[in-house]
């Protein structure tokens, strides 16, 4: 399903934030990516986003080279991504429920079927009591649940999630990773860059490990007091 080759990404100004970084992932697997600060995580997923190109290798998605989609593509592959912040970037000039909706506004859905994916997405993160109030009344958890119903709400075969549970104390950034073990249990594929090593090794998944833009660990199960760092 997700395919990296040999990837190495060289920003502007030379600073090499990944080198020959090599893995594969199944559809429907649950992957977390960690590694200090500055590791080159964020870069990885902006990468797999098409956010940002990349300067040496390939990453192949579905079998496609996402570096070889044409600009009017790439609307149609983000399409098929969804993906959680840590900061959530929710709009708080407008209620929950128009903040789910945006992207099927983008995605120029009619209103009525609009309106049933985004309860069936509240629903799903348990939000569907909230959906009239604007999401600065929220905790801070009820907000990333928000961005997380945002994210799957068009319905993405892949979800990836950068630092999603940083600004959430530990109850709760483990009700979050809950949340998104239900969506990889309905066959979503899932990459969550993380630096909470001891909530991800709890969580029993493959753990990709980066220092210093090198894969340097790949850690199939770890062991309940396993050091994902090997
Ligand atoms: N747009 C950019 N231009 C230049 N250098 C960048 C850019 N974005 C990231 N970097 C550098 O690339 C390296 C990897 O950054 P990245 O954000 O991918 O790390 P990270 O593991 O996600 O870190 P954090 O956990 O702090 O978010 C860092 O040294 C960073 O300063």
């Amino acid at each position: 399903m997700i395919r990296f080759d040999d990837v190495s990404k060289r920003y502007p100004g030379g600073h090499e934030a990944l080198k020959q970084v090599s893995f594969e992932m199944a559809r429907g697997d649950m992957v977390f990516l960690t590694g200090r600060s500055g590791a080159g995580k964020s870069t990885l997923l902006k990468l797999l986003m098409r956010s940002e190109p990349l300067s040496q290798g390939q990453i192949l998605v579905g079998g496609r080279n996402i570096n070889r989609l044409s600009a009017n593509q790439i609307p149609f592959y983000r399409r098929r991504i969804g993906v959680v912040f840590q900061d959530h970037q929710l709009l708080y000039d407008r209620s929950v429920f128009d903040n789910v909706v945006l992207p099927l506004q983008i995605d120029g859905f009619e209103r009525r079927e609009a309106a049933r994916r985004v309860r069936a997405a509240l629903d799903k993160v348990g939000l569907l009591d909230k959906e009239k109030m604007n999401p600065i009344a929220l905790s801070g958890g009820e907000q990333q649940r928000v961005g997380i119903a945002r994210a799957v709400v068009n319905r993405p075969t892949i979800l990836l999630a950068d630092e999603p549970t940083g600004n959430l104390d530990p109850e709760l950034a483990a009700e979050i990773m809950h949340l998104f073990e239900q969506f990889n249990q309905i066959g979503v594929s899932m990459l969550i860059a993380s630096h909470d090593l001891s909530l991800i090794t709890r969580l029993k998944h493959r753990i990709l490990t980066l220092d210093q833009g090198r894969l340097i660990n790949d850690e199939q199960h770890p062991s309940r007091h396993g050091d994902a760092h090997g």
